[in-house]
């Protein structure tokens, strides 16, 4: 097997997170190679988004490291973490709703763009070029996610199913190797959460992603990760294949403590 097969592109060791006398998460550790669909599912309260929220820098780790390709980035500021490849979604969403739905993807692309604040200042031609270039990626990526012929619609227009896609195309226009979607199916009918479950495959080998996928519907989850941690209480207390995770006594016992 090739080595690029196996590589680690996350690695985060004992990662713990409190909040006042609050230990979201202890000692967290896991890893996940380049292409993997990774699941991470627990109940309510478990520290899923609290972990999103260590990996994309929106809290530092109280203790511990977070490894993305060869670099520690545990509490480097989101945006800095966002270049170095990890893109993410939110549980809520969060579009610019007054912005069209082209915008909302065109500003993910500008903050990776290349040409510089002085060509876009003065206008110059490399400015132009740069825009349409941006422009058409921004409107290729909405075609993929079917969003193309409501490019100019305002994102706060949008349906619910199709505002949390275009949360995932903005994620994506950044050009991230790691996508951490939060939720992305919340609230959408059986049929969107299929599609959505197909798609979310398809652009992982589209565009050779590795994915971090915080779900509650097990079946979809079961249906599409390769493997799946499991978190409960701020404890990772499962990693396996979905198959040995629906049988695994341990996430039985706090899905049915959740339940009574
Ligand atoms: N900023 C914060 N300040 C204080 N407590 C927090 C903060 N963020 C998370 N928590 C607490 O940390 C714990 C884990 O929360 P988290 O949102 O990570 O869980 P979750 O597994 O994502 O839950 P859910 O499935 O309900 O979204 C909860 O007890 C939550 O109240």
């Amino acid at each position: 097997m090739a080595a690029s097969a196996t590589a680690v592109l996350l690695d985060v060791k004992k990662a713990s997170r409190s909040f006042g006398g609050l230990k979201a998460l202890s000692e967290v550790s896991l890893h996940i190679n380049k292409g993997e669909l990774i699941g991470l599912i627990g109940p309510n309260g478990a520290g899923k988004t609290t972990l999103f929220n260590l990996l994309t820098g929106v809290y530092p780790p109280s203790t511990g490291s977070i490894i993305l390709g060869n670099e520690s980035v545990g509490g480097m500021k989101p945006y800095r973490i966002n270049r170095k490849g990890a893109a993410r979604t939110f549980q809520n969403i969060r579009l610019f709703t007054a912005m069209t739905v082209l915008d909302n993807v065109k500003i993910a692309f500008h903050q990776h763009a290349k040409h510089s604040m002085f060509t876009s200042m003065l206008r110059l031609p490399n400015h132009f070029k740069g825009e349409d270039e941006i422009t058409q990626k921004a409107l290729d990526i909405l075609k993929i996610f079917n969003l193309d012929d409501q490019s100019t619609e305002l994102a706060g227009n949008l349906s619910y199913g199709n505002q949390r896609r275009l949360e995932i195309a903005r994620a994506l226009a950044a050009g991230p190797k790691l996508l951490l979607l939060d939720e992305p199916a919340a609230g959408m009918n059986p049929n969107e959460t299929h599609d959505l479950m197909n798609l979310i495959a398809w652009i992982r080998k589209e565009f050779d992603l590795t994915i971090l996928l915080i779900e509650h519907d097990m079946s979809l989850v079961m249906g599409v990760c390769d493997r799946i941690y499991v978190l409960d209480r701020g404890m990772l207390i499962a990693n396996g294949t979905p198959s040995e995770i629906r049988s695994n006594p341990k996430v039985i016992e706090a899905y049915l403590g959740q339940e009574a």
